[in-house]
């Protein structure tokens, strides 16, 4: 198991921020976090990454205690918080990396070989000479998951990286780690609030909600189970009538005398792919969105069943 806890608790006064949380994850697998704020995620990344001292239970992260060993672990795991940077701001980027390669004991040549192909992977080449502050926040964040990667951990922890990335970025950022998972077999975990990050980078869910664990599955299940469906948003080439009955889907509306139509459909009972060949037989599709079910609504109505249990 590559990360494992076992009635995990943090207390801060009064408030239990994690309370009680069980899970294991086995290497090579890579695993949502999703929760409403506050819901106690950053707080969980922080006991596995050795920062924050539990109050209660226990964790292991690659088989060591977090904050004992918490120099051993740093070298086997990499972290990316969205909202802090590990990065030198006033030196150019590469300043940076060398720094991380010195703490890390990274051999020369390994180390450049590797700065190389994420630097040429992530586009940051051109701006390796520049001081960290100067960068853009898609820059930034890229910049932050090469040297999350610089030493090859077997586990990276990666806390809201998409988080105020627009589309094209939070794709490159997408593209990059699904790429790095099949060459290296780097495992994951990804704390996030977009569903589109859980859906393209995940195969399997925990949600967190108030400290405890509220669900543990996959996308297609958590979607059975609350209706957090996807939703295909089609502009057509012309108006249509409205497109009913393409197989796995469900007609939700149309707009524009019938130019944008709405689809949805549950993930794991179709794709996008699917959906679109299905109606690509039956209008010409010009552009079209996705737009994901909203991580707060996904865990309220899972909130709502658990309640009614
Ligand atoms: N250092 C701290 N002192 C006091 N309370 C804290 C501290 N850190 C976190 N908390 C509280 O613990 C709870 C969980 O916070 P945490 O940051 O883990 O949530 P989160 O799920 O990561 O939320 P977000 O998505 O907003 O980052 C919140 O109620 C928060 O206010």
């Amino acid at each position: 198991m590559i990360i494992e806890v076992e009635a995990l608790e943090r207390r801060f006064k009064a408030v239990k921020a994690v309370d009680g949380l069980t899970f294991a994850i086995p290497a090579g697998a890579a695993v949502g976090y999703i929760g409403a704020n506050g819901a106690g995620k950053s707080t969980t990344i922080k006991m596995l990454t050795g920062i924050l001292k539990p109050t209660g239970g226990r964790a292991r992260t690659c088989g060591l205690e977090p904050l004992r060993h918490r120099r051993q672990l740093a070298r086997r795991i990499g972290v990316v918080f969205g909202q802090r940077s590990q990065l030198w701001w006033d030196l150019p980027l590469r300043d940076s990396y060398r720094a991380l390669a010195a703490i890390h004991r990274l051999d020369r040549a390994a180390a450049g070989r590797r700065l190389d192909e994420l630097a040429d992977r992530l586009d940051l080449g051109e701006f390796l000479g520049t001081p960290v502050r100067q960068l853009s926040l898609g820059q930034r964040i890229r910049g932050e998951v090469a040297a999350a990667l610089l030493h090859s951990p077997e586990l990276l922890i990666l806390d809201e990286p998409t988080i105020g990335l627009d589309v094209l970025s939070k794709e490159r950022l997408r593209v990059f780690l699904t790429e790095q998972r099949e060459l290296h077999g780097t495992s994951l975990l990804l704390a996030t609030h977009d569903m589109g990050d859980v859906h393209r980078l995940t195969g399997r869910i925990l949600v967190v909600d108030h400290g405890r664990l509220a669900f543990d599955g996959t996308l297609a299940e958590l979607a059975g189970q609350v209706g957090a469906e996807r939703i295909v948003v089609l502009d057509l080439a012309e108006p249509a009538a409205d497109l009913t009955g393409v197989p796995g889907t469900r007609f939700i509306g149309a707009e524009a005398g019938g130019l944008r139509q709405r689809l949805a459909f549950a993930p794991g009972s179709s794709t996008v792919a699917a959906v679109l060949a299905a109606v690509a037989e039956r209008v010409q599709v010009h552009d079209l969105t996705i737009e994901e079910p909203d991580i707060e609504a996904v865990v309220r109505q899972l909130y709502l069943l658990g309640s009614a249990a």
